[in-house]
Order: C-alpha cells, then sequence, then structure tokens
C-alpha cells in the first residue's frame, strides 16, 4: 500500500493532497492537521469527488495521530502560519520553526524512510530546521520553491508573449525570498532565447514581478497562496513516487556545491526515487554569481537568527 502524509490541512497541504489524490499515484493520502476534525472534514469532502474525477486514492484525515501517517513513502509539511499584508517570510520563523521542528520529530519516528518535502516558510530556514531535527541524508530533506517560482516567472513570460506557459523552459536559483535569481540566460520558448523574443525593460520588469510574486498575491488575499504552491508540491511528490529522474529547482543543502556550505538554497536537482539524485551546478556570469551570493547571504542572515533561538540540537 503506497502512502503520501501531508501535515498540515490549511490552504496549501489540503490543495496539495488533493492534487496528488487526483493524480492516483498512491493508494492512500493521509491529511494531519492539529486542529480537530479539519482535516478529517477536509479528507472526507475531497473523497466524496473522487467519483466525479475519476480517482481511487483513498483520502484520510486525522488530528495529531502520526500512527496513521507510519511507512509513508513521501510527507509534506505545510504546517504552520502563512504572512498576512505587511509581513515577509522572515516574519514567521519564531512560530514556525517550533512547529516544523516538533511536526519533522513525529514524521520521522513513525516514517524513518520517507522523503519528506518542507513547504513552510521561511521555506530555505524551515527545510534547514527539519533537516537538522530529522537526522535523515540530506538528499531526503528538500525544500519546496523553485517549481512554484519558476511556475509564476512562466506565467508572467506567457502573458507577455500570449503564448501558453507549456512552451516556456525557466530556470530560477537562490532563496525563496526577494532576492530569488531569475536566470533569464538559462529560459527559452521552443528551444529561442528569451533575450530574442522580449525587450530588456519588459524581462527585467517580469523578473521583479516573479521575485515579489508571493507577496502580490497576499496583499490581493490577505493570506498567502496556495494553488500554485499547492500544486508545485504535489510535483516534486509525484517526481519522488514515480522516479521520475527528472530536473527540478528545488531547496536542497548544499555541502560545497556552488562554493557555498551548510544551507538549503534553491539549485536545479535531478529528483527520483531516492529523492535529490544528483545537485547540477551550472555556468553562471559574474552578474548572476554576484545575485546567487547576495541571495545566500539573505539566507544566511535568517539562518542565523535560527540558530539564536536554540531550538535546534
Ligand atoms: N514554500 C512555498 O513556496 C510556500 C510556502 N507557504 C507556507 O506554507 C505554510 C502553510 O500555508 P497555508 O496552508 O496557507 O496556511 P494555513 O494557515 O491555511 O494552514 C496551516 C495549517 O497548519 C496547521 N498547523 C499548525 N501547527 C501545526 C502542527 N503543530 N501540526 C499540524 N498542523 C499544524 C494549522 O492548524 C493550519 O491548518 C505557511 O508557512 C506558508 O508561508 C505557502 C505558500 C508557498
Ligand atoms: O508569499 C508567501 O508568504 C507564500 C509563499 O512563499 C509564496 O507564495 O511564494
Amino acid at each position: 500500500m503506497r502512502k503520501v502524509s501531508v501535515i498540515g490541512a490549511g490552504n496549501v497541504g489540503a490543495t496539495c493532497a488533493n492534487v496528488v489524490a487526483r493524480k492516483n499515484i498512491v493508494n492512500n493520502v493521509v491529511l494531519l492537521d492539529i486542529k480537530e476534525g479539519v482535516a478529517e472534514g477536509k479528507a472526507l469532502d475531497m473523497w466524496q469527488t473522487s467519483s466525479v474525477d475519476f480517482f481511487h486514492t483513498r483520502v484520510h484525515g486525522v488530528t495529531n495521530d502520526y500512527e496513521a501517517t507510519k511507512d509513508s513513502e513521501v510527507v509534506v509539511i505545510t504546517s504552520g502560519l502563512p504572512r498576512k499584508p505587511g509581513m515577509s517570510r522572515d516574519d514567521l520563523i519564531s512560530t514556525n520553526a517550533k512547529i516544523v521542528k516538533e511536526v519533522t520529530e513525529n514524521v520521522v519516528k513513525y516514517s524513518p524512510n520517507a522523503i519528506i518535502i518542507v513547504v513552510s516558510n521561511p521555506l530555505d530556514v524551515m527545510a534547514y530546521t527539519a533537516f537538522k531535527t530529522a537526522g535523515l541524508p540530506k538528499e531526503r530533506v528538500i525544500g519546496m520553491a523553485g517549481i512554484l517560482d519558476s511556475s509564476r516567472y512562466k506565467a508572467f513570460l506567457a502573458d507577455e508573449l500570449s503564448i501558453s506557459p507549456n512552451c516556456i523552459q525557466g530556470l530560477l536559483l537562490g532563496g525563496h525570498g526577494d532576492t530569488m535569481v531569475p536566470l533569464p540566460r538559462y529560459t527559452s520558448v521552443a528551444g529561442i532565447p528569451v533575450q530574442q523574443l522580449i525587450d530588456k525593460d519588459r524581462l527585467d520588469a517580469i523578473i521583479e514581478r516573479t521575485r515579489k510574486g508571493g507577496g502580490e498575491l497576499v496583499k490581493l488575499m490577505g493570506t498567502s497562496a496556495w494553488y500554485a504552491p499547492g500544486a508545485a508540491a504535489a510535483q516534486m511528490v509525484e517526481a519522488v513516487i514515480d522516479d521520475q529522474q527528472c530536473f527540478y529547482p528545488v531547496a536542497a543543502y548544499l555541502d560545497g556545491e556552488y562554493g557555498l556550505n551548510d544551507l538549503y538554497l534553491g539549485v536545479p536537482i535531478i529528483l527520483g526515487r531516492q529523492g535529490i539524485e544528483k545537485i547540477i551546478q551550472i555556468d553562471l556570469n559574474k552578474e548572476e554569481r554576484d545575485m546567487l551570493d547576495k541571495s545566500a547571504e539573505s539566507v544566511k542572515e535568517t539562518l542565523e537568527t535560527l540558530k539564536g533561538m536554540n531550538i535546534l540540537d
């Protein structure tokens, strides 16, 4: 019986569970939350769409019962506060670090062989929190951000060119924050470099909008996004369950790659059954390298805040 669990049955967690169930790739999806009844209710509601949407993955909801998550192949952690207008992702650190630590301890207790996908913010530092807490190999604790950020990038490029986002290949590096590094040199439409199709000024504006893409939605909705984040996390689940061996941008623990150590940062990787099968190191010019270093500095600052909280052993 193949099982995926999603911890946190809020906007992102419920969306992720729903998308995973509809992909029909596992027997069971378990949705867990601390709020009594919420996960049970959402899971039941989802299961009641199975005959409409033609899937058979059984969706179960539980309140804080980690036994139900036992032997999950993949666990997605979405528990924690989302930001409100006026807040940065980093403002969530003190509340979410404690939640992610406690949740990770419970997850590994029941699913010591799982691949863990972290979604909670501030993403790069919450992935680090889960990694240090879980005690699993670095390949098995992965942060979700790059797929979401590049899907926003592609959506904006698609609007600019009046084409489908599906014709676009685009890559981003760096932390999941306003210093993220979209890479026009590694962006193309059916193989045509994007710089041949969009003027520099327009491309710069799209890159800036991508960097602030999460904040744009927080301003509109009063809380953060969930459809694209939930779908992006579900895509990572599918890549692991199906052993896809495909390229994705994710937040990975860096141990010398890109000349950086002991932090999570967005890089391209090959994703498969073992989690991160390989980190891909691409060539960067000076401007791109400077932007990556600036982004790494920003993540390191937040990491220092985390370390100062003394919640990691
Ligand atoms: N990495 C990314 O790209 C993205 C990250 N996020 C982050 O994901 C997180 C969740 O966002 P939303 O789903 O919108 O928030 P939400 O408030 O809708 O849901 C969070 C859920 O976590 C639950 N929770 C809190 N503590 C828990 C615990 N100890 N155990 C189990 N469940 C617990 C809450 O009861 C709530 O149902 C936030 O930190 C948000 O910033 C959101 C979008 C994108
Ligand atoms: O903006 C937020 O707080 C949530 C998030 O990470 C995103 O949507 O990119």
